[in-house]
């Protein structure tokens, strides 16, 4: 037998598994590494954050990167060569994090990487009959077994659309396999580039449950002050705290279909970009400065969310809202959230044991650990269907 699936019957018999989680979202900030142990599966997972970093991405990694992050039209050569190199990078970065956390790869069990989404194309965005729901992540994985020497899972997104789903949100099984609660009903938020969110009945009915993204996140406050103010985030809010909120700008932000569509939904950078500000600007005629569009930007992001979530969930006294990606440090941003739902008690993700900044490759590890030690979770397109996520790439 290869050496390598005998490995991997092993890892998923054993006890406990100490799996890495990547997650390199859509602000292109860095690659988040989570280090993990696992036990048990199914609704008996639990998970234990031994160490965490985000490596930063080097100024040239980003520029790669953008010249083909969500663009209509790439150079194919360049996409070619991105996929291993990112592959490669990822391997390179987790074996950086193994020397700082003092761990040899042949402590670890396995890798979980979600790879660098480039291009995020749902039906509801394309709207051609011909194509299914598509997705497009890179960074081979086979690369970045190679380098690190540690058996990965990746492309976790291609089997839930295949399935039936966008692709997208994949929060929603991590999230009720590591914090669904018996006590009280929750939401958890996460605001990345794309804001999303989970909700988790108290009831444990997995048919409850669901994830949606609500619109945009961070990434238009991100563009436009990388654009305008030369910096790669308003830090603290504090650019756009000196501004006001334009009200008509702001409807016209609002003013898009994608808003009034029912839940489950996804979107990304390919809808929510500079192109979509300018032309809300355009159709709001208004004048206003940077600092108010950096404001109204912060209100664009807390109204779509919360918004959506008044709209498809039934907050009451025992609901709890916790918080997680960077947009939780945008203190404006939180400020705006809980003005928007008084009635409900807003936390951190940290209060559930995981850093909130931690959580999404935390998610790609428990997806993985299911795959390989679980039962699976309820396909997307068929209820009575279980489904595993994610390809195996072998070192050898
Ligand atoms: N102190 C801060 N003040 C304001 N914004 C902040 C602060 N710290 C982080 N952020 C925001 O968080 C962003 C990074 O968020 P995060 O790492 O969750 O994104 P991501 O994982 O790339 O996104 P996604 O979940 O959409 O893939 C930064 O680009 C910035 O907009
Ligand atoms: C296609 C893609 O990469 N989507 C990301 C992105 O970042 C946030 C939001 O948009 C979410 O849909 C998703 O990531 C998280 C981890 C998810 O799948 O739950």
């Amino acid at each position: 037998m290869n050496p390598s699936i005998e490995k991997l019957h092993h890892i998923a018999q054993k006890e406990s598994r100490l799996i890495i989680g990547l997650m390199s979202g859509t602000s292109l900030d860095g690659l988040d590494v989570a280090l993990c142990r696992f036990s048990g599966d199914g609704q008996n997972t639990e998970v234990e954050l031994l160490a965490f970093e985000t490596m930063p991405f080097e100024e040239g990694v980003k520029a790669e990167i953008r010249k083909v992050f969500a663009k209509k039209e790439v150079d194919f050569h360049h996409l070619c060569m991105l996929n291993p190199w990112i592959g490669n990078l990822h391997g390179q970065l987790v074996n950086e994090c193994l020397k700082k956390w003092g761990r040899r790869a042949e402590e670890i069990d396995l890798i979980a990487s979600h790879g660098q989404t480039v291009m995020h194309m749902p039906k509801r965005l394309h709207k051609n009959e011909l194509f299914p729901n598509s997705t497009l992540q890179i960074g081979d994985a086979d690369h970045l077994a190679r380098e690190v020497g540690v058996i990965t899972l990746s492309d976790f997104r291609q089997k839930h659309c295949a399935a039936g789903g966008e692709g997208a949100p994949l929060a929603l099984y991590g999230d009720f396999l590591l914090f669904s609660s018996k006590q009280e009903n929750r939401v958890l938020i996460n605001i990345g580039g794309i804001a999303n969110f989970t909700f988790l009945p108290s009831s444990g009915d997995f048919s409850k449950v669901f994830a949606t993204d609500t619109g945009p996140g961070n990434t238009l406050i991100d563009a436009f002050t990388q654009k305008h103010f030369g910096k790669p985030y308003d830090e603290n809010a504090k650019i756009a705290r000196k501004g006001k909120v334009s009200k008509k700008f702001l409807e016209a932000l609002l003013e898009h279909e994608y808003f009034s569509q029912p839940v489950p939904k996804t979107t990304g950078p390919e809808l929510f970009n500079l192109h979509y500000l300018e032309m809300a600007i355009i159709k709001s005629s208004v004048n206003i400065s940077n600092e108010d569009i950096l404001q109204t930007l912060c209100h664009f992001t807390a109204q779509s969310l919360t918004h959506e979530i008044k709209r498809s969930v039934s907050l009451d006294s025992k609901t709890t809202l916790y918080l997680s990606g960077g947009g939780m440090h945008n203190p404006l941003l939180v400020e705006l959230i809980k003005q928007e739902l008084p009635q409900i008690a807003v936390e951190v993700m940290d209060k559930l044991g995981v850093s909130g900044d931690a959580k999404e490759a935390v998610l790609f590890a428990a997806l993985a650990n299911e795959t390989l030690a679980g039962s699976g979770f309820i396909s997307p397109g068929n209820p009575k269907e279980q489904f595993f996520m994610g390809k195996i790439s072998l070192p050898l």
